[in-house]
């Protein structure tokens, strides 16, 4: 154990300097801390990009989660080989290294995800986005799969969407092969605490997470109450009358089978999200303002043309 989770944050400034690869970042402020490590905003020295570092306060757990990168990034790179180069910014991993800080604290970069929590920006901008964001969010899980991972710690604090309603996973350290336990979990999104199912990594695991998830957002005393129950008597009904009492009736089928684990996989469940829940945002859900100054340019043009008029038929 290297580090600890009480230490003060490094102060906006501090140069994380790597020991093995020699690149140096300078910390811009502190994104957040969580049970593995705290997360900074950083630029590399010289350059303009940002990135999100995190320095871990257990060496094996980080190095878990930049392997799970790692696969992430090559897989990737296999699936995307037409896009011939690739932006630095959007890889999962941009490399990993020790800060000698007294002991070899260890940390990774990697891309900045810009925008809020899920369950922040549901809450500014309202549950109609929903749809939009959990189609982003269903193809973001879908493509996991597609590179043998389950993303297992899915919840909306590990979600952040950007203000135009793109959604991106964040912290991949419940991440695990497919097949295997999910390692890492939150009690109300895991099968296992609904008696629901296994905790074997499968991709009906991450929709069950999602299923609660929109439940959660939608309906959170509602969950609450249910997960208060005994451990003997808490149970999938409960989950399934909660889904029942959604006015959306299209969304609650789609919740139940994922509930249910009735889809093929993510690929069908996300067909499914896109073809029966998800409706394209209109001009007038996003209740995009009138600029003042397209107002004022407006006017003005009325007036000149209200003058133009006179003096033509003065003529
Ligand atoms: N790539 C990123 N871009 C922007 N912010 C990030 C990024 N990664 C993490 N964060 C921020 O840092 C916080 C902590 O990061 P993270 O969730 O990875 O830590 P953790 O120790 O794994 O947390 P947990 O206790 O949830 O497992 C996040 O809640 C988020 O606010």
């Amino acid at each position: 154990m290297v580090g600890m989770s009480s230490n003060p944050p490094y102060p906006a400034g501090t140069v994380v300097a790597g020991k093995w690869r020699g690149n140096r970042y300078v910390v811009e402020r502190l994104l957040g801390r969580g049970a593995n490590g705290t997360v900074y905003l950083v630029k590399r020295e010289g350059r303009r990009e940002w990135y999100a570092l995190k320095v871990g306060y257990d060496t094996l757990d980080l190095q878990s989660e930049i392997n799970v990168l790692t696969s992430l990034q090559s897989c990737r790179k296999r699936n995307e080989h037409r896009a011939r180069r690739e932006n630095p910014l959007s890889s999962f991993l941009l490399e990993a290294d020790d800060f000698v800080d007294g002991n070899n604290v260890p940390f990774y970069v990697m891309r900045y995800v810009q925008g809020k929590p899920l369950h922040l920006f549901l809450s500014k901008n309202g549950p109609s986005w929903l749809g939009l964001v959990g189609l982003k969010l269903l193809n973001n899980i879908r493509k996991l799969h597609e590179c043998g991972f389950v993303f297992g710690d899915l919840k909306p604090e590990n979600v952040m969407v950007s203000d135009y309603g793109e959604a991106e996973l964040i912290d991949f350290g419940g991440a695990s092969p497919i097949g295997r336990s999910v390692k890492q979990f939150t009690e109300w999104h895991d099968r296992g605490f609904w008696n629901a199912g296994s905790r074997t990594g499968d991709e009906g695991y991450d929709l069950f997470a999602f299923a609660i998830l929109c439940l959660r957002l939608l309906n959170e005393q509602g969950l609450k109450t249910a997960a208060t129950q005994l451990p003997q008597t808490r149970n999938v009904e409960e989950l399934l009358r909660l889904a029942r009492t959604l006015p959306d009736k299209k969304l609650a089928s789609w919740l139940i089978l994922a509930i249910k684990g009735g889809f093929s996989g993510s690929e069908q469940a996300m067909q499914t999200w896109k073809e029966h829940i998800y409706t394209p945002r209109t001009a007038k859900q996003e209740n995009i303002a009138t600029p003042r100054w397209l107002k004022s340019a407006f006017a003005l043009s009325l007036f000149v043309l209200a003058i133009t008029m006179f003096w033509l038929f003065r003529l």
